[in-house]
């Protein structure tokens, strides 16, 4: 059992369980959702709302961070957390997903990742080597390794050759991490293959790290596709490591990734849903513009005890979005994060009861029983 994660319950009836996971910036209770803060900012929401909304733990981009404002001057300034007043973990991702997906002009070799960089048009080389001093300057609690993610839609060939490439990147990663206090975590490959997932999972257990997560997902792929992968892998991750599921997901995505056994999770899916003004509750998602909440004076989502949901009506959120006002966005991700939240609480809670069954199951139905 490593020392940083202990798993507390193991829910009797299937694979869900609570965990804790220790980190230079304090203790994380798992499963956890992550709010995605690119640019040492989760999008319209200050550190004391994320702290009062529940969040335990935040992401960053080491692509963004780079790039702007540059990891060294991060560093000068005492680090992300004093930069951006967190004083609870930062997990960074490594870079080389967020190449992939943010910039068009881009060429892998065995070195790294060469690309013109979306803001300004310079050309860089992001290697592991390089990735993992940015995570180390940044400061993070959580880093990753440099890792390639296939294309949903590549072949066994193309993804077999990448996966060879990642395993490689992330024995360079290990190799380039010097400060020991933060927990480096390996991205398992291998697209929808399983033999491949197999593979990468045993190169990377044995170079051996903090923890494991499931890269390649949330790319695109068919749902029954995604939870093909995630049931082969579950039954291989170690158990006694933390898992992690990189861009997952929809509140059903967690649900069905925590019952089978996975614990940290992070998306972008809350914040960016806010603001186009889709919003998530007990009852479903709420699409707030719609005129059926023109004169709506009750709380966006009953259930809800969020700051938002005990001070404004629906009417008001309406109006706030369809005047495009600046507090629409505050108020709307506000909300969503302390939903999303306030569901891993509700989560963690049916586990160690060791209901999570029944809680998946009506938590299913909660969520499609109302026209939206
Ligand atoms: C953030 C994210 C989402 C989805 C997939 C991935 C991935 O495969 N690798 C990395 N490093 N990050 C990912």
């Amino acid at each position: 059992m490593p020392d940083h994660f202990q798993v507390e319950h193991q829910d009797g009836g299937c694979r869900a369980r609570t965990g804790r996971l220790t980190t230079p910036h304090g203790e994380i209770q798992t499963p956890i959702f992550m709010p995605v803060g690119t640019n040492a900012s989760v999008k319209a929401m200050r550190p004391e709302d994320l702290t009062d909304a529940g969040a335990q733990i935040i992401l960053a981009n080491t692509y963004h961070l780079y790039l702007r404002p540059g990891h060294r001057l991060v560093e000068e300034l005492g680090g992300l957390h004093r930069f951006m007043s967190w004083d609870r973990p930062i997990l960074t991702d490594s870079g080389g997903f967020q190449v992939y997906s943010l910039t068009e002009l881009r060429k892998i070799t065995e070195e790294g990742v060469k690309f013109r960089s979306h803001i300004d048009g310079s050309m860089h080389l992001l290697t592991p080597e390089l990735s993992i001093k940015v995570q180390e300057a940044l400061g993070a609690d959580i880093i990753m390794c440099f890792d390639e993610c296939p294309p949903a839609d590549a072949g066994r060939e193309y993804v077999e050759r990448s996966l060879a490439m990642t395993t490689r990147w992330a024995q360079r990663s290990k190799d380039a991490h010097t400060r020991r206090d933060q927990l480096l975590f390996g991205i398992v490959q291998g697209g929808r293959f399983s033999d491949l997932r197999q593979r990468s999972l045993q190169e990377l257990q044995g170079i051996g790290f903090d923890g494991y997560a499931l890269g390649g997902l949330s790319v695109g792929e068919e749902k029954p596709v995604m939870h093909e992968v995630m049931d082969a892998c579950s039954d291989l991750l170690p158990a006694d490591y933390p898992r992690y599921i990189m861009g997952i997901g929809t509140p059903e995505d967690l649900v069905e990734a925590v019952w089978r056994g996975y614990d940290m999770f992070d998306c972008v899916m809350p914040t960016r849903n806010a603001r186009n003004g889709m919003l998530f509750t007990s009852q479903g998602r709420v699409n707030i513009k719609r005129k059926q909440y023109e004169q709506d004076q009750g709380p966006l989502d009953p259930a809800c005890s969020c700051y938002v949901c005990r001070n404004y009506s629906r009417a008001y959120l309406r109006h706030l979005f369809r005047s495009g006002e600046i507090l629409a966005s505050m108020l709307n991700t506000h909300h969503n994060i302390a939903w999303y939240l306030s569901l891993m609480g509700r989560i963690r809670e049916a586990i160690r009861q060791d209901q999570f069954e029944a809680f998946r199951k009506e938590f299913y139905h909660q969520q499609h029983t109302t026209a939206e």
